[in-house]
This record gives C-alpha cells, structure tokens and sequence, in this order.
C-alpha cells in the first residue's frame, strides 16, 4: 500500500474508531452545511427574478420563508459542527496517542532511542497524532468545499458553461502550486526536526533542575542561550525563505481570482442589458463566481493543508505499524526458570557499523546458583555486558543463552520478567517514594509492606519513614502534589545520592522473584559504612542465586565465586580472588592500587598505575587564570 493511501486508511481507522454515530452526524452536518450556499444563491436569484415580474406577496412568501430558514441554518450550523467537530478531534486524538506509544512498546531494544533519525521522526509522530483530529477535520472540510463548489458550478453551467470552464481552468495552475509548496513544507519540518530538537534541547537544559548547578557554577547560561538562538535563527531562515515563495504563489492567485471575478461580472451585465440574462440571473451569477472562487480558493489552500498534514501523518502512521528493532520470533519460547545458568558464546558487539568494537569475542559462563563479578578499567565494556544480558542489544556476532536457549528465541517480556537490574545511571522519577519503590515491580504498588520491606532490605526504610508524608511524599521539587484530601499541596522534598541509589536498589529487591539480577555500580553512591552494609544485605539475599556484579570497587567483589576482568573489549583473566591475586595480572594491581589508598601507606606515583587509569598521564598545566 502506498504510504498516502496507508496514512488515509490510519486515519479512516482513527474516526471510526473514535465513534462511528459522532462522525456520521459531524460528516452530515458538513454536508447540510456546504449546500447551504447554493440553496441562499438560487433562492435570491428567484426571489429577484419573481420581484421583477410583479409576484404577489404570497407567491413571494413561498420563496422567502425558505430564505429566511436558509439563513437561520446558515448561523446556527456552524456552532453545531464546532461542537460535534471538537468531541471528535479529541477522541481522535487521545486514541492517535495511545496507538502511538503502545507501538512504541513493541521496541525491544535501546538502539532507536539512540539514532537521531529515528528521534526526530517520532517528533513528528506525535506532532502527527496530536493534529490528527486537524486532519480529519481538513477532511471534512475539503469534501463539505467540494460540495459547495460542484453545487455553484452546476449553477454557473447553467447560466454560461464558457465561463464555467474559465473559471475552472484558472484554478489548476493554483492547485498544482500549492501541492508544491505543501511537498516542500512536510520536507522542510524534517530538515528542521535537529534543529528543533538541538534547540529544545538547550531550552530544556535552562530550565532543567538537573542542570541548573552546572549552568549557574561555570557560567553557562549566555553559552547555551546563544546556541539555542542559533539553533532557532537557522530555523527561522528557513521558515522565512519558504514563507516568501508561498506569499509569491498566494499574491498571484488572489490577483488572478480578482481578474476572473471582474471580467465575468462586465460579461453578465452586458448580458442582462441585452436581455440575454435576467436580473437574477445576473444575482446568481455573482453568487456563484463568488462562491467557485472561494470554493476553488479553499479548496487549493484545503488540498495543500490536508496534503501536508496527511504527509506529517505519514511519519505517525510509519511509527504505528512500526517493526521490532531487534528480531523477535514469530512463536518465541517462554523464559524457563533458571538452571544451568547464562552462558555468553563468543561475543562480539559495536553500537553501529561504524563505531568501534567494545566486546571482541567474550565466552564467559555466569553459573545458576552463583555470583559473577565483572570488573574493569573505565570504558571496558562492562555496562555494556550488563545491556546485553537483559537483551536491549543484540550482540553483533555471537549469541547469549539462558540454559542453552539463544535469547534472541525467547520472548523479550518474558526474559525481563526473570531479571532484576540496577543500572549505574538508574531512573529518579518525580513520583512519591512509594512509586519510586514499586516501578521495580507494579504489582506492588499498593502493597505498601511488600515496599517497605523491599526498603528496608535496601536500608532506605528509615529515611523515608522520616519524611513528612513518609512513603507518600514526593520525590520532586518539579511538581505541586496534592495527596492528602485536607493538606495543603507540597512540592515534596529530594533525596541524596546515596538515599536515591539505595531507592533503585529497593526497586531490585522488590523483584526477589528475579533468576537473575544485575547490579551495576549498586553501591557507587555510597559512604564506606553504608556500602559495606548494602553488600552485607546483598550477599544475604542474593546466597545460592544468579547474579552479575560490576563494581570498580574489588573489595565488594572480592568474595564473588567468579571474578571477570575485561579489558581491551577481551575476558583477559578470571577467577576467584585467591587466583587472581596469585596470578598477579591486572586484577591484583587494580587491587593494590585501591588496597594502598585505604592503608596508611604512601599512594603509588602515576607510574605505578596501569594504562588508562585516572592519574596515569601527568595532566597538562591549565593556562594561567587572568
Ligand atoms: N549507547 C552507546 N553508543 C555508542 N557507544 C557507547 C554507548 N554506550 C557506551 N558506549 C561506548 O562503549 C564503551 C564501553 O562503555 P561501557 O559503559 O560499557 O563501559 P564500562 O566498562 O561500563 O565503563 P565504566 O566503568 O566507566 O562504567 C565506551 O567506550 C563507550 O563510549
């Protein structure tokens, strides 16, 4: 199906959807509404042509009791068709959204979200589904002026059909300029969408509470308000050259209707004063030259309205029927329990074609019943391992099996359901603490003990508790919340970073059903005493289960069953930490590195350090300061 028919039958879809009887009733009111016209011209032309005859005043009655109707239905009707119109529009487009992100859903992967192609197309998705109900309503509109217009031509074909087809001839040119300038509108909104995005995206960073320290500590503000005005400048540049050829198409069309419009009105007086017409006939005439060249004019503009509309609607219904970034199959397997364990056969990995490899070729065996711990200089790839277990990458070459099962063949859900993650850069929501809690698994969300629980294995029950509506207070200072029915509405209060970390670790232990649970940098955040706790608590919970922990600090690790050191994108060593001490590689430096910081004992120079380490190159002098 070609795209243009696909978006027409998405959106014939999106109407019907939003109530069969509302867009009956909204398509005949349009109709009633567009014959109107052509009702109050021939019964003018009558009533004028029965005045100059010297009809009684009833015969005229006849003609102008329907006039008057006319007339009424003309004021009223357009409030009606608003009201129907605006009813529709909204349910179209609440229903265009959903359809909208529950197609999202169907992403599997992280991939899209990171290709600025695909960003700036789901931009425009939602700009599409959200003026959905403006295209329906273009719709309505362009059939209600074809109504109009076939209603006058049949009129002006009656009275001179040579004026007719000038008239109509006259309207092509404009109507094949229009859909020109349509086309180079839709191309242009997608040469701009970076643009918008690059300056939405300095917008947001000046008004961002996440920023705001940095913005206001270096200096920022005039840095990124100059880039955001440039970003906007080159779009405007755009906007205007396009605006003066449209203003150039427009001028010249209306300066063509207005010559049409004079030349027709000398040629039906003359008739008239020949006799060749009648003073109504003349009446209608006007009338309908009129209403062709608003129809005519209303139709082009309608046709290139609705045609862009229809092609930025495209990128909506392109988003709706969108494919799996990762392939999924057709009859995936349901995810086992866990046995055996997670084997990683071979892989190789690189974020595009085009960027370098960060895993080349890892084998590594993460046994049921045991804790794995990967570590590693910054950058090795550990993050990464993390991204493909849970499947939001594939891996590039090789594969990953959960019990000998490749994971591309089980169901994408359904291994997500058997994991539980704390990822280094976890979420900080604007929800309460209880929401924060029970996004980790939402079947807890009014389970209050179930979340205190998870809380307090995560040792963040007691700050919560403390808090002023404790498990109900908002984790924001970005929204007025309201929750209790009597209180005045609070913009709730912030955690620390070690409090918050301690939060997304409730939100793993909440899933202590989990097969599997990756920690990545649980514990980063988090004081000496505190992170000693939490990996007390762990070890605890996490005995006899699956888990991968990466943690560049090996003290935590140090009592993992397997420790997995990678390094150059290679498992370069691994072992217990008995055996990599003894082995002396890279491990047991890391480990003496970090050791000799906590001793009393003078720190190794940068020499000492491996490549690649913080302070392992003198940093250059920064320039004198003025
Ligand atoms: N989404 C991405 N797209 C492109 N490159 C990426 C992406 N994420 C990570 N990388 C690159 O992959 C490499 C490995 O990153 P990763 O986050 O896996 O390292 P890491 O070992 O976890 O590092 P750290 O110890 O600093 O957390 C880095 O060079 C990084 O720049």
């Amino acid at each position: 199906m070609s795209s243009t028919r696909r978006s027409i039958a998405e959106a014939a879809g999106l109407v019907w959807h939003a109530g069969p009887m509302r867009a009956v009733c909204h398509a005949l009111v349009t109709f009633v509404q567009a014959a109107l016209p052509v009702a109050v011209a021939w019964l003018t032309k009558l009533v004028l042509d029965e005045l100059v005859r010297g009809a009684t005043v009833a015969e005229l009655a006849a003609l102008l009791v329907p006039l008057v109707v006319v007339g009424v239905a003309i004021a009223a009707l357009p409030q009606l068709s608003a009201y129907i119109g605006a009813e529709l529009g909204r349910r179209v487009s609440t229903y265009a959204l959903d359809r909208l992100y529950v197609a999202m859903e169907r992403i599997v992967g992280l991939g899209p979200f990171e290709t600025p192609a695909f960003l700036d197309r789901l931009r425009l998705a939602s700009q599409g589904g959200t003026m959905a109900p403006v295209f329906v309503g273009s719709a309505f509109g362009l059939a209600s002026t074809v109504l109009t217009i076939g209603g006058f031509i049949g009129s002006v074909v009656i009275l001179s059909p040579v004026m007719a087809v000038v008239v109509l001839v006259a309207g092509v040119p404009a109507l094949i300029a229009q859909i020109a300038l349509a086309r180079r509108r839709a191309k242009l909104m997608l040469e701009l969408a970076p643009v918008q995005r690059r300056e939405f995206f300095y917008s947001h960073l000046l008004g961002s509470v996440e920023a705001a320290k940095e913005v206001r500590l270096f200096g920022l503000g005039a840095f990124m308000r100059a880039r955001m005005l440039a970003e906007r400048r080159t779009a405007d540049r755009a906007h205007r050259a396009l605006e003066r050829r449209d203003l150039l198409v427009e001028g010249g069309l209306e300066l063509l209707g207005a010559l049409i419009a004079g030349g027709g009105l000398i040629w039906a007086v003359l008739a008239a004063r020949t006799g060749t017409l009648t003073v109504g006939d003349v009446s209608m005439f006007i009338a309908a030259v009129a209403g062709l060249q608003g129809g005519l004019s209303a139709l082009v503009s309608g046709i290139a309205s609705t045609h862009h509309q229809l092609l930025l609607f495209g990128h909506y219904a392109d988003i709706v029927h969108i494919e799996p970034d990762l392939p999924v199959a057709a009859d995936p397997e349901p995810t086992p329990p866990l046995r055996q364990g997670i084997e990683l056969r071979d892989v190789w990995f690189r974020y595009a074609d085009d960027l370098p490899w960060i895993l080349r070729g890892v084998t590594l065996t993460l046994p049921y019943g045991k804790a794995v711990a990967v570590v590693g200089l910054n950058g090795a790839g550990k993050s990464t391992l993390a991204k493909l277990l849970c499947r939001l990458y594939d891996p590039t070459r090789g594969s990953i099996h959960w019990d000998g099962v490749d994971l591309r063949d089980l169901d994408p859900a359904g291994l997500r359901a058997r994991l539980g993650a704390v990822f280094q850069d976890h979420m900080t929501y604007d929800f309460s603490a209880r929401d924060n809690i029970a996004v980790g698994d939402l079947r807890a969300l009014d389970d209050l003990d179930r979340i205190k629980a998870a809380a307090i294995r995560a040792g963040v029950d007691d700050a919560i508790s403390a808090l002023p509506d404790g498990y109900d207070t908002a984790l924001t200072r970005m929204f007025v919340f309201t929750l209790k029915r009597g209180k005045q509405p609070s913009t709730g209060v912030t955690l620390s970073g070690g409090q918050w970390q301690r939060v997304a670790l409730a939100r793993a232990f909440l899933r202590d059903h989990a097969d599997f649970m990756i920690l990545d940098e649980p514990s980063s955040g988090l004081d000496p005493e505190a992170e000693h706790d939490v990996h007390l608590r762990m070890r605890r919970y996490r005995a006899d289960r699956t888990s991968l922990l990466i943690s560049h600090r090996l003290n935590a690790v140090r009592e993992a069953d397997l420790i997995a050191v990678l390094a150059d994108g290679e498992i370069a060593e691994q072992g217990r930490h008995d055996e990599l001490m003894a082995a002396d590689g890279l491990y047991a430096r890391l480990f003496r590195i970090q050791a000799s910081g906590y001793q009393d004992e003078a720190v190794p120079g940068p020499g000492a350090l491996p490549d690649g380490f913080p302070g392992a190159l003198p940093l250059p002098r920064p320039p004198d300061l003025p």
